[in-house]
């Protein structure tokens, strides 16, 4: 831990790298996938039991917490860690995104977003220093500015117009930050599939001066060809000496391929909101556990995983207690799909710092050749 919030780079290989970022709630050991806590929770899971799974880190949901119950109740009640009883970091978002994607009837303008609340109706507002007291009072380890990611298909106009608000809204987000010890604001890099824009975009984000920066923009339905076609130059147009963030990513290929683009750090709802709809994640591709084939079959879904699902249960149990909708078969496939995707970072990590993850992106993707097992 350290009383500052600090990234030390490990070990390189190829463009793909390792590393420790350092804050007073702990360490983050990077490449690092985040899972989901949307609503102050990893759906389905005891802090604990994510916890054991290897992960270092969580996310939270501005959005929705602002919302339900408010960021001045969970500061009341002493924060967010508290609350959820999560000690470790969290990092959390600055609502741009959640607001386009969830809100009702949004409007937008250079101030800000207004808003209804999805959940009852009601009128918000978020701007780029709403955002900044939203998180400062949940007290994330980890600020996200508040950017806008514009919907796609988009023209380049468009795209340019978004992306030269939000680098406004960085600025903004920076000066309401101000200087606060041992948490960490990220900028986000926005820009579209255009590699001009992306690059006018990191220089401004370069010149405001942040503690991490994220690839903002993508998986947003472009498709892994383009989102690894911007992959392939967006990392390095941001400071090689400062954590990169891709939001929202991803099944595993995509992260194994984000890693080896360079990216240090990633979240995504999938483990989690798969695990609810009874696909598992294995090393040897995708378990559909509704699938009739699994009724009878006494094997556990992935022999070489830890986790209690298959330590203690056979797909037979877990096809049963999915077609009996049982609470336990979204807690077990969660907790198996968290596992698995915490022991692709941890055996990238492994990888990049013995110089083998070329070799290990071979194995990767070998034994996911079966499809659905
Ligand atoms: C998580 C921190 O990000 C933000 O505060 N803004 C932001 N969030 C995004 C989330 C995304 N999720 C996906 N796919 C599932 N794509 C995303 C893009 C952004 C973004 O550009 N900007
Ligand atoms: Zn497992």
């Amino acid at each position: 831990m350290s009383p500052k919030v600090t990234f030390d780079l490990h070990a390189t290989d190829g463009k793909a790298r390792t590393g420790v970022i350092s804050t007073p709630r702990g360490d983050i050991r990077t490449p690092a996938f985040m899972p989901v806590g949307t609503a102050a929770t990893v759906k389905a899971m005891m802090p604990e039991s994510v916890r054991s799974t290897g992960a270092d880190i969580l996310l939270g949901n501005t959005y929705h917490l602002m919302l339900r119950p408010t960021a001045e109740r969970i500061d009341r009640l002493g924060g967010l860690h508290k609350f959820m009883n999560w000690e470790r970091p969290i990092l959390t978002d600055s609502g741009g995104f959640q607001v386009m994607s969830l809100a009702a009837l949004r409007k937008l303008t250079e101030k800000g977003v207004t808003f209804k609340s999805h959940v009852d109706g009601s009128k918000h507002e978020i701007t780029p220093e709403r955002s900044m007291e939203i998180q400062k009072l949940l007290g994330s380890d980890i600020v996200m500015c508040f950017d806008e990611c514009p919907a796609l298909p988009a023209t380049d106009e468009k795209v340019a117009e978004s992306m030269r608000m939000s680098m406004r809204w960085a600025a903004r987000s920076r000066d309401a930050f101000g200087d606060r010890p041992g948490h960490a604001l990220f900028g986000i890099q926005q820009g579209g599939v255009t590699q001009e824009l992306r690059a006018e975009s990191a220089e401004k984000l370069r010149e405001i001066e942040f503690d991490g920066y994220a690839v903002g923009g993508l998986a947003v339905g472009e498709g892994q060809d383009a989102m690894f076609g911007v992959l392939d130059y967006a990392p390095d147009m941001l400071p090689v000496n400062k954590p990169r963030y891709l939001m929202g990513v991803g099944k595993p290929d995509d992260i194994v391929g984000a890693v080896a683009r360079g990216i240090d750090m990633m979240d995504c709802v999938l483990p989690s909101r798969s695990g609810r709809t009874g696909q598992a994640y294995t090393r040897h591709g995708v378990v559909n556990i509704k699938n009739a084939r699994h009724i009878d079959d006494p094997r556990p879904l992935d022999e070489n995983c830890s986790c209690p699902a298959c330590r203690n249960y056979s797909r037979a149990y877990l096809s049963h207690v999915f077609r009996s909708n049982e609470m336990i078969s979204g807690m077990l496939l969660t907790w198996h799909n968290l596992q698995y995707f915490q022991d692709i970072m941890a055996g990238m990590r492994e990888a990049i710092a013995a110089g083998t993850f070329t070799s290990w992106q071979a194995d990767f993707h070998a034994g996911r050749e079966q499809g659905d097992v």
